[in-house]
């Protein structure tokens, strides 16, 4: 039985550390060079996000380059970029600063030479951001080395990071020797999402959910974040891709790395970062049995309004590969908090009615015989929405007038929208210099050490590939 309560909580946002404010931003003179500008990313939300950030911080400064290996008429790349910032509703003010501003250079960027070039054009402190396919990064990263960079130059990088555990490392090794960690931002935007960094202030701004984060109160840990979208003609980079890596290796990890890790000293990007991986380097499959991953895709349905082809009929798609779009996990987290609690990460495509949140489920308390929640489920849980950073805690109260009629409410505590995008807050950060937001090389590299086992075990074919309804809830008997 469920019941809405009206007991709303508003956090005191300052005493919720960590996102970057976009109106602190230092007065800054920058420009960011986009290799891959012609690609979907920079159109539908690296620029957007850029303007989002030019439009909440007034003092930003900030030019933008295209670069790609096609050429394009600057004015053509203009009108791009207008359109880019205006369908995402950014302010007349930061659009027409952007618009004015910014250039195309074409751009072959595995070649030194031409990298020069592209930075000698930079009119501001400059970010050179590698918004290409993983395969690329290495050849941009040998390219750079055999050049003089200018001493402020920083270095965004495009999820995923590398293809696999081998060439995440090679990468990790080629950027080294191009800028020190801490000028390399390696792009994983759900760490701007809310939720995800808010994650340390409900938990260690509450001594009460402090108390009980542990496998003594917690039974398991649902991280869950399903989407309506399909495929939306990115086939040319998902269908190499599939859900596991494209979601579960980076973003979702993330997720559950915030919630799950000791408590950091500060929220500085150190005291953070290690945190972080320290407890990924916990993290294992569940039992070490890469048969508890599942992986599945949509055949043809109804998503709302949209009917959507089975996946393998969808345009650019190879049939032959066994992509998946929707992938599972089941891991535990071997520190001595979380013995014995599954931790189930997922994230599927044309789901219908999609769930987008982490679940923190407690423990049944031991209520007294004549207590139990008429529905059968008396544990409390505790969710984190991932879309919109809500949070809900269900609980088992006694009815008014009956004090064995126990009934479920919810308490909402809505801190309502936050300025920027997840996409935009990261870039804050890296237009801030704040590293907080970036993914250290170690933890990208951890995320693809816990994924490898099953990387492997359905390259074999040793896991069968499923089938789900587009519009369905996906499989629910996993
Ligand atoms: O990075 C990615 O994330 C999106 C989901 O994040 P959202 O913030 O846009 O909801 C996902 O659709 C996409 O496939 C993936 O590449």
């Amino acid at each position: 039985m469920s019941d809405q309560s009206d007991t709303t909580t508003q956090p005191d946002p300052d005493t919720v550390p960590g996102i970057p404010d976009a109106e602190s931003l230092e007065p800054t003179k920058r420009t960011i060079a986009i290799l891959g500008a012609n690609g979907d990313l920079a159109k539908r939300l690296l620029i957007p996000g850029l303007g989002e950030v030019v439009d909440a911080a007034r003092d930003i400064s900030l030019q933008i380059i295209g670069a790609a290996r096609t050429p394009q008429p600057n004015e053509e790349w203009r009108a791009t970029v207008r359109a880019s910032l205006e369908d995402a509703g950014i302010g007349a003010r930061a659009v027409d600063a952007l618009v004015s501003t910014t250039e195309f250079i074409p751009t072959d960027a595995s070649d030194p030479d031409e990298l020069r070039a592209l930075l000698d054009a930079c009119t501001g402190s400059p970010i050179l951001y590698i918004a290409l396919p993983p395969s690329a990064g290495r050849k941009v990263a040998e390219a750079l080395a055999q050049i003089d960079l200018p001493d402020d130059l920083l270095i965004a990088i495009e999820k995923p990071f590398g293809d696999d555990l081998a060439d995440a490392q090679a990468l990790n090794a080629a950027l080294a020797e191009v800028v020190p960690e801490e000028r390399l931002w390696r792009i994983d935007h759900f760490l701007g999402n809310a939720t995800v960094l808010g994650m340390l202030g409900l938990r260690f701004g509450n001594r009460l959910l402090e108390a009980g984060w542990n496998a003594e109160q917690i039974e398991k840990v649902e991280i869950f974040y399903d989407e309506e979208l399909g495929l939306e003609g990115r086939a040319a980079f998902y269908d190499q891709t599939g859900a596991l890596r494209d979601m579960l290796q980076s973003h979702l990890l993330m997720v559950l790395a915030l919630t799950a890790m000791e408590r950091p000293d500060a929220v500085t990007p150190t005291d953070v970062h290690d945190r972080i991986a320290e407890v990924l380097g916990a993290v294992r499959l569940w039992k070490d049995d890469p048969s508890t991953a599942r992986r599945a895709r949509y055949t043809e349905g109804r998503v709302g309004d949209r009917l959507f082809p089975s996946y393998v009929d969808e345009p650019d798609v190879d049939a032959s590969r066994e992509t998946e779009t929707l992938a599972q996990l089941l891991l535990q987290v071997d520190t001595p908090r979380w013995q014995g609690v599954p931790f189930v990460l997922r994230s599927g495509k044309g789901i219908g009615d999609p769930r987008r949140e982490v679940a923190v489920h407690f423990r049944r308390s031991a209520a007294p015989t004549g207590l139990d929640a008429p529905d059968g489920h008396s544990d409390t849980v505790l969710r984190m929405s991932l879309k919109g950073g809500a949070v809900h805690l269900d609980l088992i109260v006694t009815g008014a007038d009956d004090v064995d009629g126990l009934r479920r409410v919810e308490l909402e505590a809505d801190p309502g929208a936050a300025t920027l995008s997840a996409y935009a807050q990261v870039l804050a950060g890296l237009l801030q210099e704040n590293t907080l937001l970036s993914v250290r090389g170690d933890i990208a590299e951890q995320c693809w050490r816990i994924v490898t086992p099953v990387v492997t075990a359905w390259a074999a074919g040793e896991t069968p590939l499923e089938e789900y309804e587009a519009g369905s809830a996906g499989p629910t008997d996993w």
